[in-house]
């Protein structure tokens, strides 16, 4: 796990070699601790080297060793023995050095850097902290300000950033090994002292505190609930406040608070689960390593509304020319000056020049007779799509390929209609397109594996987080959105405000309360699809109880916000008030409340008291029973899955896992008795009646999340 050689008649050449990303795990530590004793008691070596293998230097501790018992040399007394020793130990980065590799860089007494090379210490975003002295020995090196802003947000940096910091040494565009070698040779007759990053005194601002004070506000506003940020500022004033041996203490008691939390925990199935999603499987066995994508050189994109404009953008900032349809000349017009405008935008923020070029705008469906790929983003209207549908088929080569971004339609009546039904899959983005991560990739029963790996390829281009699932309306993240909020409303009428439920759900880590969130995406949308379901206007029957609707229980206090132009921050008014249209600050309304006070006097509810933890049980406990239920019928391969589209597409708080995450934490037996107390109380809500799947895999011990796909693989699958 660690290579020997010498090279240069004196150097000795050590190679942690644990692919992909050279993980600290417990034989690479052996490796090094072995390696390492060699060299420095080997009189022909006077200069030591390490790299890693395969281009990349160390990503690290292996993380999936934290789920078990801690096993081998631990890291920071092996590290000592590289800096106590009389031979200058030189780090050569190249690809990365991430937590522990950076760490084990700041171990060497110099440090040279590929070009190409990203650092950073990122265990915050795993719900721990450096514990191999990184917060002791960065703040030395770089100081306070620079130090606790990489700690505390775990940001990688390039090669080029490292060095201006102090970082690194020297950055080369050349073999960063060689260049190592030849540094450490002349490095051989150089005092190490001032080069032991523990003898050094931590460079500390006039105004420690009240820097320590803005960034403690700064976590809690932003991550609120969140652990291990908080943890590393304590770490970092450590660093400034006592002397090494003292800090490095503070820092591994810090770090015991942390290592086996439920955050920690959770934050780490998010990495995991995150890198799953992208590994889908069909039910026809073919799966994502063994299908090539086809290479999309050109794409189309129909409908310049929000989502049209976002994903045109998405296209073209990867370099993938773009054809812009749009059905009257005035919208073609504004949707042409909005698309520039984002991507001008986009690349004055990345700093790179904007591609108006790839762009080209049309009223004419035939201009996109030769491209690869259609991405059609008209009105959520399927006569509407399927006449488009209808059209590309005539105008289009046989090969090109068509994806719908509808939110929730039916992806394979859309295949009916075209005269290639194989090529037709879903790509549902998320608004706005450009900046949301998340992609579902909509795979209908007779999308063909090619366009399933294209799309998903293409998504991953588009620097997305896709995650295939099976098609039913809604989908993934829509269908289980119903019955948090419909949750969200019954609550309402039974004694809770819209400030009360969004507050609970914000104080459980969601950037965003339901009722906020609604009004952020606009209240319409929802109500045009109630009405088109029957549920709400002027089909349904006068005979029908007021609050019943299809045979079960039905909140219509939506509807009547509605009724009253009240849709959301884009008219100023929703289930808040905002000071203008298009406003962000949410007030509380106090016509709100009447409306919901004469609701519940008209139908005889007496208003009770309903505390935080209900609305947390029934909105999330009914979240996840969908989640249970889309896994049983097929539609989502995995509860990863489920939770990655959560995480990245609904602001379900990363620190909590996901809404199966949080399920399994909770304890499936606790969910499923919930629900079963919930479900008697409202017998006419169906979603909160506990799913098969919840009930068996109690019955069968409740075993974690990763092994839940052993007791669904029978099911039928979409996918
Ligand atoms: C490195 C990357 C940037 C590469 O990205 P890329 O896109 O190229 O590839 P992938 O992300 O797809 O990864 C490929 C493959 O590799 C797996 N993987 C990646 N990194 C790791 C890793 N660090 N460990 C394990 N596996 C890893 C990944 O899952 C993929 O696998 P697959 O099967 O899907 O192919 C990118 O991967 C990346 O960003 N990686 C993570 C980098 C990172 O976060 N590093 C920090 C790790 S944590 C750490 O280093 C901690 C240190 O500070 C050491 C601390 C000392 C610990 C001491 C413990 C003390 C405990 C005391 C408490 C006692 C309590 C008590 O009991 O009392």
């Amino acid at each position: 796990m660690a290579r020997y050689e010498l090279v240069k008649r004196s150097v000795a050449l050590i190679t942690l070699t644990n692919p992909p990303v050279n993980a600290l795990s417990s034989a690479v530590r052996h490796g090094i601790a072995k390696t390492m004793e060699r060299a420095l008691s080997d009189p022909k070596v006077t200069a030591v080297v390490i790299c890693g293998e395969n281009g990349r230097f160390c990503g690290g501790a292996d993380i999936r060793e934290f789920a078990g018992p801690l096993r081998g040399p631990p890291l920071v007394p092996l590290l000592d023995s590289i800096e106590a020793g009389e031979k200058p130990v030189v780090a050569a980065i190249e690809g990365v050095a991430l937590g522990g590799g950076l760490e084990l860089a700041l171990f060497c007494h110099y440090r040279i850097a590929h070009f190409k090379a990203r650092l950073g210490l990122p265990e915050v975003t795993l719900g721990i902290l450096p514990a191999a002295g990184g917060t002791q020995r960065l703040p030395r090196l770089i100081g306070i300000p620079a130090a606790l802003e990489l700690i505390t947000t775990g940001r990688h940096v390039s090669a080029q950033e490292a060095l201006k910091l102090g970082i690194v040494d020297q950055v080369t565009e050349q073999n960063a090994c060689e260049v190592a070698v030849e540094f450490a040779l002349r490095a051989v007759a150089k005092p190490l002292s001032s080069r032991r990053l523990s003898s050094l005194t931590t460079p500390c601002p006039p105004n420690l505190d009240a820097l320590l004070e803005a960034v403690t506000m700064q976590i809690q506003k932003k991550a609120r609930g969140v652990m291990a940020p908080l943890a590393c500022v304590q770490a970092v004033r450590a660093a400034a406040t006592m002397p090494y041996s003292q800090g490095i203490k503070r820092e591994s008691e810090l770090m015991a608070t942390l290592f086996n939390s439920g955050q920690a925990r959770a934050l780490q199935y998010c990495f995991f689960a995150e890198r799953t999603a992208g590994k889908w499987t069909l039910p026809s066995g073919a799966q994502w390593n063994d299908i090539k994508p086809r290479e999309i050189r050109s794409a189309a994109v129909i409908g310049l509304g929000t989502m049209g404009r976002g994903i045109a953008v998405s296209l073209a900032r990867v370099g993938i020319p773009v054809i812009a349809v749009e059905s009257d000349k005035k919208l073609l017009e504004t949707g042409r000056q909005m698309v520039i405008g984002m991507l001008e935008r986009d690349a004055k923020r990345r700093g790179v020049s904007a591609s108006h070029n790839l762009l080209k705008f049309t009223l004419g469906l035939q201009d996109l007779k030769d491209v690869d790929l259609v991405i059609e983003a008209v009105f959520e209207d399927m006569a509407l799509k399927k006449s488009v549908f209808r059209e590309l088929s005539k105008v289009c080569r046989p090969a090109t390929l068509f994806c719908t971004n509808t939110s929730g339609l039916d992806v394979d009546a859309l295949a009916g209609v075209t005269d290639r039904p194989q090529l037709v899959i879903g790509m549902h983005f998320f608004s706005p397109a450009h900046v949301m991560k998340l992609l579902e990739v909509v795979c209908g029963p007779r999308s063909s594996s090619e366009i399933v790996a294209t799309a998903m390829s293409l998504g991953k281009r588009m620097g997305k987080v896709s995650v295939a699932v099976g098609n039913c309306p809604g989908f993934v993240g829509n269908r289980m959105l119903k019955p948090y909020s419909d949750q969200a409303t019954f609550l309402l009428e039974e004694g809770a405000t819209p400030e009360q439920i969004d507050k609970a759900l914000e104080d459980f880590g969601f950037a965003m309360g339901v009722f906020r969130m609604s009004d952020l995406a606009g209240l319409d949308v929802g109500w045009r699809v109630r009405k088109e379901s029957g549920l709400t206007g002027p089909d349904v029957d006068p005979k029908n109880p007021p609050r019943r609707r299809q045979g079960r229980k039905y909140c219509p206090i939506p509807d009547m916000v509605c009724e009253q132009g009240r849709f959301g921050q884009k008219t100023g008014r929703g289930w808040y008030m905002y000071d203008k249209p298009g406003g962000t600050k949410a007030k509380p309304d106090p016509l709100i409340q009447n409306l919901i006070e004469m609701y519940r006097n008209r139908y005889g509810i007496q208003p009770r008291n309903i505390t935080d933890q209900e609305i947390i049980e029934r909105c999330l406990f009914a979240l996840a029973n969908e989640g249970f239920r889309i896994l049983e019928d097929g539609i989502a391969a995995r509860p990863e899955d489920i939770d990655v589209i959560y995480l990245f597409g609904y602001g379900f708080p990363r620190h909590r896992g996901g809404p199966m995450f949080y399920a399994s934490m909770v304890g499936l037996q606790r969910v499923l008795e919930r629900l079963e107390h919930y479900h008697q109380a409202h017998p006419d809500v169906p979603h909160l009646e506990p799913s098969p799947l919840l009930k068996k895999l109690v019955a069968c011990g409740s075993p974690p999340v990763q092994k839940w796909r052993e007791h669904i693989k029978t099911m039928h699958s979409h996918l």
